[in-house]
């Protein structure tokens, strides 16, 4: 149909057709409206996501700062809970813990070890002379001595009232029976501000195979009342 109506039209119906289709120009125009509706959104989501990230950074730090916190209070807890508060070494607890680990440390590597039990001789009279307070000092004073005169691998802590309990890894009988005199006569030379003479009785074991922790440490209390019963300021040796 196009095509006989184009036929119909004279030369100058088609020229000045052709011009006027000539005349039509073609503009294309860039959108900078889109564009920068684009930008804005990009740049609303960088900053939404910088706040974001510093928001979680922030809580991050939070978070580490806090567990450091816990570790920190857990540490103090432990500690305070395996402390003796009046003379600040190990207390009971401790005590039992260190015994079975060097129990199964000697079954593991057939090493000596040792145990010895101090118990301070006529306490009460302290107590009943210069008072509580007093004793008090004196067992610190102790707790001081011992510390002072063991190696750095042995251990000591308060085993209860006015005894004390030593683990000695590593050391057969007789280097306990030499170390456990050595520490009574320590103990009876040492100035106490009692200006009495203060003397301890000691009761020592050397670990036997098979032995439970329990059936040690009471073979050392069994000598130690020997000692006692012997006229104190001795040392007894477990059979
Ligand atoms: N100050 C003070 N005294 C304590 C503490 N724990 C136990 N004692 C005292 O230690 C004394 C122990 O008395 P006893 O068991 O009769 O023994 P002892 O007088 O030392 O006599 P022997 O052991 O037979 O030489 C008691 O008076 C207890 O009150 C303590 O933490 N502080």
């Amino acid at each position: 149909m196009m095509q006989k109506a184009v036929a119909n039209l004279n030369e100058d119906e088609i020229q000045a057709l052709k011009n006027r289709w000539l005349g039509v120009t073609l503009k294309q125009q860039f959108d900078y409206l889109l564009l920068w509706k684009i930008a804005g959104v990009v740049a609303i989501i960088v900053v939404l996501g910088f706040l974001r990230y510093r928001e979680l950074s922030t809580l991050n730090r939070k978070i580490s700062e806090s567990n450091q916190q816990l570790m920190t209070a857990k540490r103090e807890l432990e500690l305070l809970s395996t402390t003796d508060h009046l003379t600040g070494i190990a207390n009971r607890k401790k005590l039992d813990e260190q015994l079975i680990r060097e129990i199964y440390r000697t079954k593991r590597y057939q090493h000596p070890l040792g145990v010895m039990l101090v118990d301070f001789d006529r306490f009460k009279q302290v107590n009943d002379t210069f008072g509580h307070a007093m004793g008090d000092r004196l067992l610190s004073q102790a707790a001081t001595i011992f510390s002072a005169n063991i190696r750095q691998s042995d251990f000591v802590g308060r085993w209860g009232g006015e005894e004390f309990m030593l683990i000695c890894p590593e050391t057969p009988l007789a280097s306990l029976e030499i170390l456990a005199n050595n520490l009574r006569q320590t103990i009876a030379n040492s100035s106490f501000e009692t200006a009495q003479v203060q003397t301890a009785s000691f009761g020592i074991a050397s670990y036997q195979p098979g032995e439970t922790m329990e059936a040690f440490w009471q073979r050392a209390d069994k000598a130690l009342y020997r000692a006692k019963k012997g006229g104190r300021n001795r040392v007894e040796v477990a059979s």
